[in-house]
């Protein structure tokens, strides 16, 4: 008889201890989703065709859209703005800041999914990677084709990217993006192609892993400086100092760096010509802006590659900063973010060098 009682309460702890690992296993993650619009929100009139107007569709009507998504976290969605990504602004990005910053301190949550259009994504991620101070992930998704396309990618991408957020491995990874199977850190993507579905790439650094209907393998952690390490806050900002791209090429008219500083302008990036050349008057037409205490970056138009200090410019010499890795629209993000602080050209440089 106590040898059948033993054998009964054994099993029955292990069946009790099934239950509890299966329930556990079973725990769905929290994720928020802010909608910013873009083309995942977008919609076409009729049929087959490339016109459409991003940022027509609810984040509610989004998620609904896309089946079995709920099985992967409770979601839930909060609309922040609803615009193609080209007239994202400071005041739209500096209000996702605000309002990850209070979702991340509030607890409870495992992570956010931030709905964009791909046009300015890189800006948006790569501005969040600087300031939100937390270790969740914060992943960036949007679509190549309208939700009304045949073929619509955003539903797997937004599948895709709520599976990322819910993930405990996507920690400390930055802000990413997920689109078409591949996540990025904000730090190396770049979008490349202006209409195909295949649009993102991490040229520089490679990709942080790649998301398969829902399953996720992490490669690497980014190199850089973010989040909970970043020393930059947007506490309490309300606008960002002004800082221009100035394209450069061949032959290039010089007065426009002149008249960047006109307007105000605290600091201006060459999207220069190789390795961040320009011609002698943009030379100096910098050398001229430095001097009154414009902070000149030189960065590069071409996509791979870094912008090294002192290799055919003498940045010593001139006063300028040399962007390192970053491309023009980031290196702008950055240093208007770090012109929120007296600085100087070498704690710039440094700057460029670690995040
Ligand atoms: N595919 C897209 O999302 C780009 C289109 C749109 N202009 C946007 O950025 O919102």
């Amino acid at each position: 008889m106590k040898t059948l009682i033993t054998a009964l309460w054994s099993k029955l702890t292990v069946v009790l201890v099934l239950v509890s690992l299966n329930s556990f296993a079973q725990k769905k993650a929290n994720v928020v989703i802010l909608a910013t619009g873009g083309t995942i929100a977008g919609a076409a009139s009729t049929g087959v065709q490339s016109g459409y107007t991003s940022g027509q569709v609810t984040i509610d009507a989004m998620v609904n859209a896309v089946p079995d998504i709920t099985k992967l976290a409770n979601i839930k969605g909060e609309q922040i703005s609803n615009v193609g990504s080209q007239d994202m602004s400071f005041e739209i990005m500096l209000k996702l800041a605000k309002r990850i910053a209070e979702l991340t301190q509030q607890g409870g949550l495992d992570g956010i999914v931030i709905t964009h259009g791909t046009d300015t994504m890189e800006e948006t991620a790569y501005f969040l990677n600087l300031v939100c101070k937390t270790d969740l992930p914060i992943v960036l998704v949007g679509s190549m084709r309208p939700s009304t396309a045949v073929s619509a990618d955003g539903p797997l991408n937004l599948y895709n990217a709520v599976a990322v957020a819910a993930d405990p491995n996507a920690k400390k990874r930055g802000v990413l993006l997920v689109m078409n199977d591949w996540i990025h850190s904000a730090q190396s993507l770049t979008k490349v192609s202006t209409t195909a579905v295949q649009t993102f790439m991490s040229p520089l650094n490679g990709l942080i892993g790649i998301s398969n209907y829902g399953t996720n393998e992490f490669y690497r952690f980014p190199f850089n400086k973010y989040g909970s390490q970043s020393e930059f806050s947007v506490d309490n900002v309300t606008k960002l100092p002004r800082v221009d791209i100035i394209y450069a090429d061949a032959d290039m008219p010089a007065d426009l760096v002149d008249a960047s500083v006109e307007h105000g302008a605290k600091g201006i990036v060459i999207a220069g010509v190789g390795n961040g050349n320009m011609n002698k008057a943009g030379l100096e037409a910098c050398e001229r802006a430095a001097k009154k205490g414009v902070v000149i970056v030189r960065s590069s138009r071409v996509v791979t590659g870094n912008v090294g200090r002192n290799v055919e410019v003498d940045d010593d010499k001139m006063g300028f900063v040399a962007s390192y890795d970053h491309n023009p629209q980031k290196s702008r993000i950055l240093l208007m973010v770090a012109l929120l602080k007296q600085r100087s050209n070498a704690d710039l440089q440094k700057i460029f060098y670690e995040y």
